[in-house]
């Protein structure tokens, strides 16, 4: 459905070229959820700008739904789907109207334009506020409707810029919900990019994370953490001359796992954190040493990428002002 060979975008601002994609090589197949995961500037949305027919590529090619995006972009845009980030429906019209417009707009009779239109309306759920203005609707319902104008002639592609962006916690799991039954429903190839670590780990089957503009991994969730990031033992002991013996003596500690120290608390690093928890408080207790509390976590796809960059997404996003 789509492939990109050494997709590249610079832009020029200032005399000072930036480098925002740097030779991206993608292969996504039809029917796959795929996320690009990537903090703030990694070069998400340019990508997706590109594949989309929005921006020429500084050099590379891609090819969207059977088609190059420079050879034949009015193909491509007849075949794919787009959401931007904050772009929408006329805020002055009726939802439902919009609906009708967009398919018009794309070719289709006046009868089928509504027909699709109450379809994806009831998919979406819709049914209560499409016949209300567009401005009255809620962020959670008017990303919906947006979801429903990139989907009003049926294609077989869908780009979601940061869908849930801006939403809270209950309309983005909502959003979340519906881009899968979509999915399930339609077996829309859906390409979406997000800094939200849940939604990537959550809702895509693929994640691929970009950083200063290039490919760092590309997985299931499940694979990138099993192959990028172990399970986590947060240990809190009684006393910080106690944690500093376990770091010391990497008591308990098997051979391989990564050991920090933050006052009396010990992190542990290592595979198979379930199963070597009780054995690690044995061996304490048998070295007199009392712990307070044990707390064993899974990695998250935040893990993975500190451990590939050395940066947490986590702490980028909260810098600008976003939450991950
Ligand atoms: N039109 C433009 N002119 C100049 N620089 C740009 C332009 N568009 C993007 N950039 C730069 O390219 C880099 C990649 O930006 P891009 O918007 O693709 O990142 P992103 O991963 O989508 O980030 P975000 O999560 O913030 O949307 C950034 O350094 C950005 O400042």
């Amino acid at each position: 459905m789509i492939r990109t060979r050494g997709l590249t975008r610079h832009f020029t601002v200032k005399k000072e070229t930036v480098e925002a994609v740097r030779g991206l090589d993608l292969h996504v197949e039809a029917g796959e959820l795929v996320a690009l995961l990537g903090p703030n500037g990694a070069g998400k949305s340019t990508t997706l700008r590109m594949l989309t027919t929005l921006l020429p590529p500084t050099s590379g090619t891609a090819e969207v739904a059977g088609l190059d995006v420079t050879a034949d972009p009015r193909g491509v845009r007849a075949r794919i789907g787009y959401i931007g980030q904050g772009n929408g429906a006329a805020h002055s019209q009726r939802g439902r109207d919009e609906l009708v417009s967009q398919g018009r707009a794309y070719g289709l009779s006046r009868t089928a334009a509504r027909a699709r239109a109450a379809e994806l309306i009831a998919s979406l759920d819709l049914e209560g506020v499409a016949d209300r203005l567009v401005s009255s609707l809620s962020g959670g319902q008017r990303r919906r409707l947006d979801i429903a104008m990139g989907l009003i002639h049926a294609p077989d592609l869908l780009f979601l810029d940061e869908p849930s962006t801006g939403l809270d916690p209950q309309n983005r799991a909502n959003l979340q919900e519906h881009i899968a039954a979509l999915r399930a429903e339609h077996g829309t190839t859906i390409v979406l990019t997000t800094h939200y670590l849940d939604e990537a780990d959550q809702l895509a089957e693929r994640v691929i994370v970009i950083d200063h503009g290039q490919v760092i991994a590309d997985d299931t969730p499940e694979r990138l953490k099993a192959d990028h990031a172990g399970d986590r033992i947060t240990l809190t002991l009684g006393h910080e001359r106690d944690a500093r013996r376990v770091v010391a003596e990497r008591l308990g500690v098997v051979a391989g796992g990564r050991v920090e120290r933050a006052g009396a608390q010990v992190v542990i690093e290592t595979d198979g954190g379930a199963r070597l928890a009780p054995k690690l408080l044995r061996g304490l207790d048998e070295a007199g040493i009392e712990v307070a509390a044990v707390e064993v976590a899974r990695p998250t796809l935040d893990d993975v990428f500190l451990n590939l960059t050395g940066r947490s997404l986590r702490e980028e996003s909260a810098t600008t002002g976003e939450a991950a």
